[in-house]
């Protein structure tokens, strides 16, 4: 096998394991935000659960750094769509031709705000992230200038859901359109959003990102 080979082995062998690690430490939050187990068991799982931190501390990136494991538009620990962040749902993209981009995801009890419903804060962040596809479908990445939301129905946990965005024609201010429904249901808007993004200027990049290649490849506007 050659060195290029084996290294890609490697790589896709450390992304498995980081999905595998996002998706138990995701179960265990979700069992942990609904457990009603007596508080010796939750003070045993709590000291089972320290023993986990060192191993993993043992290498770590400072906030300086990008994860290894990503690149070419793979972000694997962010929080909306990252497989292997515990905090993500995850949420599913997919775009299609004509630009409309459309997230699936199913949102459990870490997510509440009114019980049985969604908080709505994790609406908005999953509507930002959304919003940023559709700029990124249009060849540009950018970051959030102005995001408002309607909230007109509570967004049920433990249902599927279905968020479509697309980039509103109409808006001459340049804003793109999302919204969140359920799966079964999926024209009833439960919350609606209008997000406006911006592609930094290269000296802006060079600004927040400091002269990292891979932060700056990251938005630079082809
Ligand atoms: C496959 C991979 C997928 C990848 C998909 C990835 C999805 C990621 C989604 C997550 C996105 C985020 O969370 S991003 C994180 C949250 N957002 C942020 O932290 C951004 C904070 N804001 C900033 O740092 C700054 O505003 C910058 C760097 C974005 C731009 O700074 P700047 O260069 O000084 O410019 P600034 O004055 O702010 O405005 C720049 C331009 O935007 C316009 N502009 C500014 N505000 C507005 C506004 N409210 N409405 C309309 N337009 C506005 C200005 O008129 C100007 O237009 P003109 O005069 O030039 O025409």
């Amino acid at each position: 096998m050659s060195v290029e080979a084996a290294d890609d082995l490697a790589m896709r062998e450390r992304r498995r394991a980081v999905r595998e690690l996002g998706a138990v430490l995701r179960e265990l939050n979700e069992a942990a935000v609904s457990t009603e187990v007596d508080a010796e068991t939750l003070r045993q799982v709590a000291e089972r659960a320290r023993e986990l931190i060192a191993p993993l501390e043992a290498a770590a990136r400072t906030r300086d750094e990008m994860p290894s494991v990503d690149g070419a538009g793979r972000r694997m620990y962010n929080p909306v769509v990252g497989t292997g962040n515990p905090l993500s749902p995850p949420m599913s993209v997919e775009v299609a031709e004509d630009g409309t981009v459309v997230g699936t995801c199913t949102l459990g009890l870490a997510y509440e705000g009114p019980p049985r419903y969604t908080h709505g804060g994790v609406s908005a962040m999953l509507l930002d992230q959304l919003l940023g596809h559709v700029y990124a479908a249009s060849g540009k990445p950018g970051m959030t200038v102005k995001l408002s939301l309607r909230y007109r129905r509570p967004v049920p946990l433990r249902t599927p859901l279905r968020l479509t965005g697309w980039v509103d024609p109409d808006d001459g201010r340049g804003g793109s359109r999302a919204t969140i429904a359920t799966a079964d249901e999926p024209d009833v808007v439960l919350v609606e959003a209008r997000g406006v993004f911006v592609t930094p200027s290269p000296e802006r990049v060079k600004q927040l990102f400091g002269d990292n290649p891979a932060f700056a490849r990251r938005y630079k506007a082809d």
